[in-house]
């Protein structure tokens, strides 16, 4: 294969979280759970040797290690410096993993089965 080819890889986890939003005009401002699904994406250059962009298990084991242990079965109003709406989540979660893995290119995160919010690391 030609080098210098780009390629996007992504690794999706699940985690599930409690939250509340205050001052939210409805029932989200009361304590309630999801299971979020997080989708990151790395992009690079398809290495020659290896042919790839990034290992999969090494991606897998980035996230997990520094955001999902973070996140999983906590109250994400105590983990985060602000407001943990999906937004603030994801834009979290991308400095995170931006500042161990430069390739970071998107962080997807779902709430819930129809509300997700995307996140890229050149705007964070
Ligand atoms: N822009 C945002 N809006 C809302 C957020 C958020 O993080 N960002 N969060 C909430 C609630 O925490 C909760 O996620 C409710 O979201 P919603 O999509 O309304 O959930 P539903 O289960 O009611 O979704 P349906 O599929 O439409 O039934 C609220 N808003
Ligand atoms: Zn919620």
């Amino acid at each position: 294969m030609d080098n210098n080819i780009i390629a996007y890889i992504t690794k999706v986890f699940t985690f599930d979280s409690a939250h509340s939003l205050p001052n939210y005009p409805g029932h989200c401002r009361n304590i309630h759970g999801h299971t979020y699904k997080l989708e990151v994406t790395v992009k690079g250059e398809i290495n020659n040797e290896t042919g790839m962009v990034m290992d999969f298990y090494d991606l897998k084991h980035l996230v997990k290690e520094h955001v999902i242990s973070k996140l999983d079965h906590c109250y994400l109003n105590d983990v985060l410096p602000c407001v943990p709406t999906a937004e603030n989540i994801a834009v979290w979660i991308c400095q995170l993993i931006k500042v161990k893995s430069p390739s970071l290119y998107q962080v997807k995160l779902w709430e819930t089965p129809t509300s997700c919010v995307e996140v890229y690391a050149a705007d964070v």
